[in-house]
């Protein structure tokens, strides 16, 4: 279906928007696409809620097609920077494909959708579908409203993690997607393998199910949509390595549990790696890989009503 664009170049641009809760699994789902696929020339914007974006240092495929948006809330700060970033992508001189968002955790997908109906986008571009990612182990909608919309506003729910759970939470999860969106489709993945005929290029997408009152408040400036839900992030920085024994201190002893999602690339005294650190909930690991620039710690921490002060000394008190 997706070769079938190919010759078509005065047809409008389709956008995917992959939304998802913190640490669903967005980043890993684009960078399969982005293997998967690399006979299509996509444009990825993503957007990240902190200051340092680990996401661009982490997807694969990496390049020329990569535009990123300014850090900050997804639905907060985007209208005006996606738009502007979307006309600068396709005033490109390179034929594109195919246009994919990955938003921040904590945003709502609706916002940016709207983004592409309620602009000149509307003639260039068109909303091929809202894929929400879902964390089948971490998954609640107590997650806050983010959650709530992220699946709402999504086409299909795409249920990943699914080697992390049982088949009665599998089922318990899925009961709760339902009951937030009577019949939702939703597909089951692990580590994001899903086949890419079933999530592009489909034609999900409903404007017509939109709520009417946000699309004409779109305009209107929005408040500080993850200050409210009382989101935070914290970002750590050091050219200094961390003590490998005080990182793993900080993690058993003195982690909030209102820290949902950490995410960066570690250095340690004890090793000469570099090393890609990934939480989501209370898992968390680290993959090994090799420094090509001067190794240094880039930390993000995203968690709910969270102290930063307290988190920046605790990893402050984790250096070497
Ligand atoms: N066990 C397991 N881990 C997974 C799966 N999918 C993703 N992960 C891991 O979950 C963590 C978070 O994945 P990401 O793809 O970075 O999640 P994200 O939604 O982009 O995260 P944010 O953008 O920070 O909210 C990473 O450590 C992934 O390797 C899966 O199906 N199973």
């Amino acid at each position: 279906m997706l070769e079938s664009l190919d010759g078509v170049r005065n047809q409008k641009l389709p956008v995917t928007i992959i939304t998802g809760f913190l640490g669903s699994g967005k980043t890993t789902l684009l960078n399969r696409i982005l293997q998967n696929r690399q006979d299509l020339k996509v444009a990825v914007l993503v957007n990240e809620f902190g200051d340092i974006n680990i996401d661009s240092q982490l997807l694969m495929t990496v390049g020329e097609d990569m535009v990123e948006l300014s850090n900050g809330c997804i639905c907060c700060t985007i209208n005006d920077s996606l738009a502007n970033t979307v006309y600068e992508v396709l005033a490109r001189p390179e034929k594109l494909d195919y246009l994919i968002v990955e938003t921040t955790g904590v945003a709502d997908p609706l916002p940016i959708a709207l983004t592409f109906l309620g602009s000149e986008l509307r003639d260039l571009t068109y909303v091929d579908g809202i894929l929400t990612v879902v964390d089948a182990e971490n998954f609640s909608l107590k997650q806050g409203e983010a959650a709530v919309k992220q699946i709402m506003y999504g086409d299909i729910a795409l249920l990943n993690k699914t080697d992390l759970v049982t088949t009665d939470r599998l089922g318990k999860v899925e009961t709760q997607i339902h009951e937030t969106k009577e019949g939702a489709r939703i597909l089951h993945m692990q580590h994001g393998e899903v086949p890419l005929p079933l999530i592009l290029d489909v034609k999900l997408a409903q404007s017509e199910n939109y709520p009417l009152e946000i699309t004409e408040t779109e305009n209107q400036p929005k408040p500080r949509h993850l200050q409210n839900d009382g989101y935070l992030s914290v970002s750590f920085q050091s050219k200094r390595p961390f003590s490998l024994r005080k990182f793993q201190h900080f993690l058993d002893n003195q982690l909030p549990v209102n820290i949902y999602r950490m995410k960066g690339i570690l250095w340690f005294e004890e090793s000469p790696a570099r090393h890609v650190f990934q939480l989501s909930g209370r898992r968390f690991h680290l993959d090994d890989s090799t420094w090509e620039d001067q190794p240094s710690n880039q930390l993000v921490c995203i968690g709910h009503k969270i102290n930063p002060i307290e988190i920046q000394q605790y990893l402050a008190n984790c250096l070497a």
